[in-house]
């Protein structure tokens, strides 16, 4: 999707991907511009088990995280749950552009969107041959690395860049060459079918999100979404939805609705729920860039001795406390 940072020419041994032994690993180092204010210098390491740059500090203070030395933001975690082809990624992209984020460099921006997808567990060639005849259930929750899943959204809250690979729905695997890193940003949106199955990974989010589209709606558009874009034939499509995606929405994705925040009634075309949504997150931001600039630049404060409570002790400071008797 267009509105990750692609970044074919990464730094990265994207070869490696998927492949590598799982001790195998290696560093590079890339001078990096985080938001509008910031650089840092950033070692990262790609490991098979975890494609996060992982080599910057992890302490949080309030919202502030550090990046090797570098104040970074920890984001405001959104999570978008909803079926197949309900329209989360058209809500994420609506909300990014309400929010002004579209036509904006990939490293300057506030709100960036990842995919659940992007944690699909590698297949074995026996499960790719079965996914080929629409044979496998990537509706299932053991479909995806949840493990992964949650540390890398860990370390998304770490204020961490983060980088994951994009997914490839014709060959059912993620794109060895093309790696999405993810820069600290403002508000993280995550979007997928089960993004609220996992109750670890549930418990990361500040706010969730259910797009609830009525099923005949989301096969509707499936149908050609999969045969246009995802490489698949009609028989193809209607035997999986039927024997997988319609069965495991309704035993694990739809339950999750009521863990929302928020339902989105029609998805995109539900315009006021979504202007109330990008509403709330401008409040949120003011709110944090308000209390940000607070912690960056502290009250003077001044204890003033027991005893003398009329002698001012620093006569320029704001705020005056009192030492309890
Ligand atoms: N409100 C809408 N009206 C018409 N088509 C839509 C609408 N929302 C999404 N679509 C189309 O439906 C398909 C699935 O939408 P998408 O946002 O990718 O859903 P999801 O991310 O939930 O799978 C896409 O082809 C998209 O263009
Ligand atoms: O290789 C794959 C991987 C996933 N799918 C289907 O994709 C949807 C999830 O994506 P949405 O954008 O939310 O529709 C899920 O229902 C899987 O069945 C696939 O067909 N092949």
């Amino acid at each position: 999707m267009d509105m990750y940072d692609h970044r074919p020419g990464s730094a990265f041994d994207n070869s490696r991907f998927g492949h590598v032994d799982a001790s195998a690993s290696f560093f590079c180092t890339r001078r990096l511009n985080i938001g509008n204010r910031r650089t840092a210098n950033v070692t990262s390491k790609y490991q098979q088990k975890q494609f996060v740059c992982a080599n910057m500090s992890d302490k949080r203070s309030g919202s502030i995280c550090k990046l090797n030395g570098v104040e970074g933001k920890a984001p405001f975690l959104i999570g978008v749950a909803g079926g197949t082809a309900s329209g989360k990624s058209t809500v994420c992209k609506r909300i990014m552009e309400k929010l002004g984020q579209v036509d904006m460099d990939q490293k300057q921006r506030q709100v960036v969107c990842i995919s659940q997808d992007s944690f699909y567990r590698d297949l074995t060639p026996k499960e790719i041959a079965k996914a080929e005849q629409g044979q496998y259930n990537f509706d299932h929750p053991d479909a995806f690395n949840e493990t992964l899943m949650y540390e890398t959204l860990k370390d998304v809250l770490a204020g961490k860049i983060v980088q994951i690979p994009s997914y490839d729905y014709k060959h059912h695997t993620l794109k060895k060459d093309e790696i999405l890193t993810i820069y600290p940003a403002d508000v993280v949106l995550f979007e997928g079918i089960l993004v609220f199955y996992f109750p670890e990974v549930r418990k990361l989010f500040h706010m969730k999100l259910f797009v609830d589209t009525d099923s005949d709606t989301r096969l509707a558009r499936r149908v050609p979404r999969d045969i246009n874009e995802r490489g698949r034939d009609l028989d193809q499509v209607l035997s999986q939805y039927m024997n997988f995606v319609k069965p495991a929405f309704e035993e694990f994705c739809s339950p999750t609705k009521k863990f929302a925040d928020v339902i989105i009634p029609r998805g995109a075309d539900n315009s006021v729920a979504i202007d109330l949504i990008v509403q709330h997150i401008r409040d949120i931001l003011n709110n944090k860039r308000n209390s940000e600039e607070r912690s960056i630049s502290p009250p003077k404060v001044t204890v003033t001795p027991v005893g003398s409570p009329s002698k001012k002790v620093n006569a320029s400071a704001d705020i005056i406390f009192h030492r309890p008797h």
